[in-house]
């Protein structure tokens, strides 16, 4: 019985429509989740973000890094950057996920917020590098943070909380339809990083 809802509520679409997007809670147990945590801390090579915004260049608190199978360029918020190569974690988590998931990814966006007064602003992935309609896998490590989405026409709101070692697949017609954000919060001191594995398309 147990394992009959766990199935259930790990392939439940948590969008009411325009878009599929599933989480599994625990694709990691905390021994491997801590594990994987405290490598990517140290081992990513993390840089401030750079955007431009209202024609204005702004430096992130939050930081970020840019891997991947090649050297991709991959361009957002009006800012470019070039791939760096594959580390040993990035790709045995990148199994990991493919396995779940039966899609396949390319390269991988991380971010380290250092705390709840860092987040990320409504956006959607639908940038032109991306492959149309592919799915963005997430990978959260660290302090448990609200993600939200909101449909662009209706605005509905969906809302989930991001455990440690969970996985989150935004897919389908997702991008075209919703924005997601993470919200900045008061209540949350301690760091958490985000792995969205995505596929590039060749170019
Ligand atoms: O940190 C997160 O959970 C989301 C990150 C995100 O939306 C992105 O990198 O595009
Ligand atoms: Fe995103």
């Amino acid at each position: 019985m147990k394992l009959f809802e766990i199935e259930i509520n790990s392939t439940k679409n948590l969008l009411p429509k325009d878009g599929i997007v599933n989480y599994y809670a625990k694709l990691l147990n905390k021994a491997k989740a801590d594990y994987y945590f405290k490598t990517l801390l140290t081992q990513i090579e993390w840089r401030n973000d750079e955007a431009i915004i209202f024609g204005k260049k702004i430096i992130t608190k939050r930081k970020v890094a840019w891997y991947g199978e090649k050297p991709f360029e991959y361009t957002y918020s009006k800012t470019t950057k070039l791939a760096l190569p594959w580390t040993a974690e990035l790709l045995e988590l990148k199994a990991k996920v493919e396995k779940r998931t039966g899609d396949t990814f390319n390269s991988c966006l991380l971010n380290l917020y250092h705390n709840g007064s860092e987040g990320m602003a409504w956006h959607s992935d639908g940038e032109k590098d991306l492959k149309k309609n592919g799915a963005i896998a997430s990978l959260s490590f660290g302090a448990e943070r609200k993600f939200s989405f909101k449909h662009k026409e209706t605005k509905e709101k969906v809302e989930y909380i991001l455990e440690h070692g969970s996985l989150l697949i935004m897919k389908g017609k997702t991008q075209s339809h919703w924005l997601h954000r993470l919200p900045p919060t008061t209540k949350i001191t301690e760091p958490r990083v985000n792995l969205t594995f995505r596929t590039i398309v060749n170019k």
